[in-house]
């Protein structure tokens, strides 16, 4: 009963017996009528809460958060996992989304076309991930995505990425790559014919400060993916995976080929990006998983990665920052082999298209072997670090503010150059975008993006509150 109706009904009783026979008889009536009101009330809501479930499961299913619910052998795994990860996973302590979950993992991932693929894109809110997952969408191929939304650069171009992914119906799930337990339930809910794992922790420079993520994710990662997919998948999936140009590292033979040396690399970044090719070898060599590894060349364009020079160089000249452009020992310029994203997709698809079929099954046996492929992806013709920041200030119409140093020893390398003779035979993969044309579209995005004025660009009169939003995003 609630308190003021208690205390009526004791002010009744000190008065005499007829008031207090109908002051307790209404007080009766007013605790019944309020007990029904408030039965009704959780009815309706429940009710309420029914209703959108099934009428809005999508909406729902974004907001999943995923984790074990396993058994203890899980979790203990996983438990070692945590100590890589950091706060990653401890995020992702909510369960399973149960049927509404499956329906909405399942249309994501299910084929529009006649004979399309079903591809779980990791890193999917990536710069090539993203990329990727729209052009697999456009031709009518099955997609569903997950990314860990980690916060290495602006969450915020991740969750617009995510938003743009979700208007052309790519779900993308907040989860990690190390949750082998997640990734076993993504396995029982849709059959995926292909994965296309992107998901890495990038940036030469930054693997000097904080390297356990690189082992966290290009290593521990890679091998939670490829065990789900030898010993849980059914069937075992065909997988095409990020590698790196910077496998080439000290290698000086250029330009460079797949058969040239990879055993030198020169930055951690490099070395585990080596492991994966690796280990990607004894995954197909045990269990029969068909495996490809693709070797991006500094890849850049519109929706790119803010930790790249091109962007964080365009910044800097918008904001009218200084920026540091490394020179070799002997005084020659850094050069790059930039390859444009859209270059890069054709060639991913390429990849997943001619991928070949895994040969192995979730109970160990293996019916021969299965293709273990490599290949360049890159634009063959190497351009200054300079050339692109004269690119970028003809584009943006004001001059960088320039520092020039020597190289420093922080895993940079000091050119890079693709052969693509090879991914030119298998998937006829053939770049054509001129670096002067891909910054042009880069430049178109950038501007959009940050609702930048190109007129008060050029006269250096951005704002400061513009200007401090635009790094604000970083
Ligand atoms: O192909 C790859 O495998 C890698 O490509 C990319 O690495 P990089 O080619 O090193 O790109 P990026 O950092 O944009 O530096 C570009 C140029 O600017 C020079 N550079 C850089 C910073 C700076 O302050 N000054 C400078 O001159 C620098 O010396 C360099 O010459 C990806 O980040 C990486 O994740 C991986 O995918």
């Amino acid at each position: 009963m609630p308190y003021s109706n208690v205390d009526a009904a004791a002010k009744g009783v000190k008065v005499g017996g007829a008031l207090m026979v109908r002051r307790v008889a209404s007080g009766k009536l007013v605790s019944a009528s309020s007990h029904l009101l408030f039965r009704a009330t959780i009815l309706a809501t429940l009710g309420l809460v029914c209703l959108f479930t099934v009428h809005y499961p999508s909406l729902l299913s974004h907001s999943f958060r995923l984790s074990s619910g396993g058994g203890s052998k899980r979790t203990a795994s996983r438990a070692s996992h945590r100590s890589l990860l950091g706060s990653s996973l401890s995020a992702a302590a909510v369960s399973y989304g149960g049927a509404a979950w499956d329906r909405e993992v399942r249309r994501s991932a299910s084929p529009r076309r006649d004979g399309g693929m079903s591809v779980l894109v990791t890193g999917a809110v990536g710069f090539v991930g993203m990329h990727c997952s729209l052009a697999l969408r456009a031709r009518g191929d099955g997609v569903l995505g997950l990314d860990n939304f980690n916060s290495y650069y602006e969450p915020s171009l991740k969750r617009a990425r995510q938003r743009l992914l979700a208007s052309r119906g790519v779900l993308v799930l907040d989860a990690d790559i190390n949750d082998a337990a997640l990734l076993e339930r993504l396995f029982d809910a849709a059959p995926f014919t292909h994965v296309l794992h992107l998901a890495a922790q990038a940036g030469v420079r930054y693997a000097m400060r904080a390297p356990q993520t690189y082992v966290a994710s290009n290593v521990a990662g890679l091998v939670s993916l490829f065990e789900v997919a030898a010993k849980h998948a059914d069937p075992q999936p065909a997988i095409v995976w990020a590698s790196s140009s910077s496998v080439y590292g000290l290698n000086k033979d250029a330009p460079f080929s797949e058969e040239h040396r990879t055993d030198q690399p020169a930055s951690l970044y490099a070395a585990t990006k080596k492991a994966g090719e690796a280990i990607a070898h004894s995954y197909n060599h045990i269990y029969g998983l068909s495996i490809t590894g693709l070797r991006f060349f500094t890849v850049y364009g519109p929706w790119g990665r803010p930790d790249m020079a091109y962007f964080f160089f365009a910044r800097s000249i918008v904001s009218g920052e200084p920026i540091t452009l490394f020179r070799t020992a002997d005084g020659a310029d850094a050069r790059r082999d930039f390859t444009y994203i859209d270059d890069v997709v054709k060639g991913c698809l390429g990849a997943l298209d001619t991928a070949g079929k895994s040969t192995g099954s979730k109970s160990g046996k293996k019916r021969g072997p299965a293709p273990l492929r490599v290949y360049n992806l890159g634009n063959t013709s190497p351009v200054p670090v300079t050339r692109m920041v004269a690119i970028l200030e003809k584009l943006l119409g004001k001059k960088a503010n320039k520092r020039v140093v020597t190289m420093p020893s922080n895993g940079d390398v000091p050119f890079t150059h693709a052969n693509v003779s090879h991914a030119a035979r298998d998937f006829g993969y053939h770049p054509s975008t001129s670096l002067d044309a891909g910054l042009r579209h880069f430049v178109d995005w950038f501007v959009h993006y940050y609702k930048l004025d190109p007129a008060k660009i050029a006269k250096g009169k951005l704002t400061k509150k513009k200007s401090m939003a635009m790094s604000a995003a970083s």
